[in-house]
């Protein structure tokens, strides 16, 4: 059934063990690629406003006609403020009044706060139902859609609330990405370049080569999101439930998430991509900072997620940010804090990253503090 255009990435997890296919046209064999897996269930899509209109939810829906399987629609409103309790009850109640059973599936159509509040949904339903994935932006093909992470946010901060549970399937449409905005596909690259500067410094050389063609569409952006898949594929097969080196997909989340969580999760204002592309350009910083780094390494990040269009410094969120105090106490609720102490992923160098416990957090403050008055 998988044709040579598409590529294969397996995420190995024993019993429960999943595909995830890339390539065009996938969304239009979505319920070929179902019934394959999971003959004679029924499926309640879950989706946005903004992909709904971009006609992805029609193509979806038409393959799973063609395939046989039932189906119920929800549209949710676009944007990071969907990822909430409100939200959640609604979605979970779309599920039951669709009378799906625990062996249907809810499948999550679009970017990574369907894919995180939707595969919430499936993971307390039932006490847990199946699930699937058809990202629809970059940053769900090359991360959120792999790996199990769900949840929501609340005023505390990111992701505080969620369960791991993994998809069954994952089919990432890279022809959906025609239909995604400048902004948001280099959100998404955000992630992207986060693979290379974790441990793949030779794929964050080849990205600072190759990004043009990534944007605008040839063979590097199949290229990038399969090595990135490979590479969150890699690190989730050994590490599922992050008590270890999963962390270190965390790379400039925790500064990013605290702006996420400081701009009260405004998607006019802050994008989860950007907050990873200013947390990473602040990790490597506060790395050459503490003289874990060169300070040539940060400079050399930093220029390079400017070259593709993105923040990296406080000063580029707009609309003002709270006191270094306001953004610490955000960090102190970041899920890697362990008795009270802080946890950074810091790094040595380009592709040398690191999981750094005990941050002593007067260290941050007046990193913060330097960093909102551009020192
Ligand atoms: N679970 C994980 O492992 C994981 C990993 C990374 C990020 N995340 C989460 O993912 C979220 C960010 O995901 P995102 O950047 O995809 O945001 P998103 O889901 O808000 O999508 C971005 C925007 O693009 C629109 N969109 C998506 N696909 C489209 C398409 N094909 N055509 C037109 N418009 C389209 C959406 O409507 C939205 O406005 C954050 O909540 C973040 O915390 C989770
Ligand atoms: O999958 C992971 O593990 C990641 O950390 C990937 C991140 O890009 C993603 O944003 C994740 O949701 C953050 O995890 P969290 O545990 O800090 O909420
Ligand atoms: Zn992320």
């Amino acid at each position: 059934m998988i044709s040579p255009s598409i590529r294969t990435v397996t995420v190995g997890l024993d019993t429960r063990t999943y595909d995830i296919l890339i390539g065009d046209g996938l969304i239009d064999r979505a319920g070929a690629e179902i019934q394959a897996r999971l003959p004679g269930i029924r499926v309640a899509i879950v989706t946005d406003e903004n992909v709904a209109a971009a006609g992805h939810l029609a193509r979806l829906q038409a393959s799973l006609d063609e395939a046989g399987i039932g189906h119920a629609a929800l549209i949710l409103p676009a944007g990071e403020k969907t990822k909430s309790f409100d939200h959640l009850q609604q979605t979970v109640g779309a599920i039951l009044d669709a009378r799906l059973e625990r062996g249907d599936a809810v499948v999550a159509l679009g970017g990574g706060v369907i894919g995180d509040l939707a595969g919430f949904a499936a993971g307390i339903v039932r006490r847990g139902m199946q699930f699937i994935q058809i990202p629809t932006s970059l940053l769900a093909q090359v991360d959120s859609s792999v790996g199990g992470k769900t949840g929501i946010n609340t005023a505390q901060g990111k992701n505080l609330v969620g369960v791991f549970h993994q998809p069954r399937l994952v089919l990432a449409d890279t022809s959906a990405l025609d239909t995604l905005s400048e902004r948001e596909f280099r959100a998404g690259y955000a992630e992207v370049a986060k693979y290379g500067l974790i441990d793949k410094p030779d794929f964050f050389a080849w990205l600072e080569a190759n990004w043009r063609d990534i944007f605008s569409g040839g063979s590097a952006r199949s290229e990038a999101i399969a090595a990135s898949c490979q590479a969150k594929a890699d690190v989730v097969a050994r590490d599922e439930y992050e008590t270890g080196n999963r962390a270190l997909l965390n790379l400039g989340h925790t500064f990013g998430h605290a702006l996420e969580a400081a701009t009260g999760y405004d998607s006019a204002r802050l994008v989860h991509g950007e907050g990873v592309a200013i947390g990473m350009a602040l990790a490597h910083r506060f790395s050459a900072r503490l003289n874990q780094a060169s300070p040539d390494d940060a400079i050399r990040v930093e220029t390079h997620l400017k070259a593709v269009g993105l923040p990296t410094t406080l000063a580029d969120v707009p609309g003002g940010l709270p006191d270094a105090e306001k953004l610490l106490a955000f960090i102190a609720q970041d899920k890697k804090v362990s008795r009270g102490a802080l946890t950074f992923i810091l790094t040595h160098g380009i592709g040398q990253s690191f999981i750094a416990r005990d941050v002593p957090a007067s260290e941050v403050l007046a990193f913060l503090q330097d960093a909102l008055a551009g020192r």
